[in-house]
């Protein structure tokens, strides 16, 4: 590992700009065939998605992954949005009964066009095998798998055929994987992606650790072609967890997929629950996303997401907020 940093120690440098106006600037990607909106997708956990707001992102063209929080509902969601003619985007586990769900799945003929598989540790022989289950009986799907932190596990992800890999092991803002356990990508989750992408040969997902609009360009420019963002989806009015009123102030929760809250007992507990500042309306975030991210290529030089990829930047160790609040 050369250099480490993470994203307020990197500013991008701009380029001459080639566009009479910023909204000439299309932020859309295409994972798996298909092409969204922007290169972001709310974390797939229970205090930020839910069917609603999954169908909604489907209807406007924006990636989303329903959580695996609820496994008695998955297969009606997935034959719920197939009969809209909506994708269908899941998150499998992997344990014992998971195995049967795909292979249910498959059985009913129900292919999600995307499956991510979404553990603690991804790097290990329990996701490589439910890559291979998943491949065998539900070829069409795209396999996204994670969560890593190395080029070996990307390698070995994708040599065990999965389509798109995701990064990032504790760099989360209800993760508490670096304190409890002294390992991660927390505190240097840019380098870590990038090393990652370097190693890559399918698409990366950066998850984890986006605090700001401009951390989506960044995660871009370091390798991602697709960014999971949680706490920041997490305080919108439609957002499915409870809203509080504190110091006449309104709150909404943001707990951890591996935290007591989610799991019910106090077993490998990692994640812990928060509460962020309620926002308004999940479209308007989008839109400012789109809008932030337009400009951000703009300053590239480009009138495309790729113009950010091969942008300069320079290492500003912890300079950037220099005490200031940006929210
Ligand atoms: N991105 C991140 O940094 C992190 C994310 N999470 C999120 O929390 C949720 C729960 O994750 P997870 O606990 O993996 O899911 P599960 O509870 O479904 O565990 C998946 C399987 O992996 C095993 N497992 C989990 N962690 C390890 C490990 N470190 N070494 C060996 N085996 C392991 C579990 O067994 P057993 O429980 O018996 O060990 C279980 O069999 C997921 O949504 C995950 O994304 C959690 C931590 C970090
Ligand atoms: N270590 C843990 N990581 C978790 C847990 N629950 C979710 N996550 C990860 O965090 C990101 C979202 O990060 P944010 O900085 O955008 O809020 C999410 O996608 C997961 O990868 C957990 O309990 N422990």
């Amino acid at each position: 590992m050369e250099n480490v940093f993470d994203y307020e120690d990197i500013q991008l440098i701009p380029a001459k700009c080639v566009v009479k106006s910023r909204s000439e600037c299309d932020t859309s990607m295409t994972l798996g065939g298909h092409s969204f909106k922007l290169p972001v997708v709310p974390a797939n956990m229970q205090t930020v998605i839910d069917e609603n707001i999954a169908t909604y992102l489907a209807e406007n063209n924006y990636f989303y992954i329903m959580h695996r929080f609820e496994p008695a509902t998955r297969m009606d969601f997935v034959k719920k949005m197939k009969e809209r003619g909506l994708l269908a985007s899941i998150s499998a586990g992997v344990k014992g009964e998971e195995y049967e769900f795909v292979q249910q799945l498959a059985n009913e003929k129900l292919s999600p066009e995307f499956i991510t598989i979404d553990i603690a540790h991804g790097h290990s022989d329990s996701v490589i095998s439910m890559i291979k289950h998943i491949k065998q009986h539900l070829p069409e799907s795209f396999v996204i798998a994670g969560n890593v932190g190395t080029p070996e596990a990307v390698r070995e992800l994708e040599n065990a055929g999965a389509d798109a890999t995701k990064v990032g092991i504790g760099p989360g803002k209800v993760c508490i994987t670096k304190i409890k356990t002294g390992f991660g990508t927390g505190g240097w989750q840019l380098a870590a992606l990038r090393w990652c992408a370097k190693a890559a040969s399918k698409p990366i997902i950066a998850d984890g650790g986006i605090r700001t609009p401009g951390d989506i360009a960044k995660s871009i420019r370091f390798g991602a072609t697709m960014v999971m963002i949680g706490s920041l989806f997490a305080g919108h009015e439609e957002s499915p967890g409870q809203t509080v009123e504190k110091d006449g102030k309104l709150l909404k929760e943001y707990f951890g997929s591996a935290s007591e809250f989610q799991k019910g007992e106090r077993k490998n507990v990692e994640g812990k629950k928060m509460h962020v500042e309620h926002k308004g309306s999940l479209q308007d975030t989008l839109t400012e996303m789109e809008q932030d991210l337009q400009s951000a290529i703009s300053y590239a030089g480009g009138n495309k997401l790729e113009a950010i990829r091969n942008v300069d930047y320079a290492i500003v160790k912890n300079s950037i907020f220099n005490g200031d609040k940006v929210f």
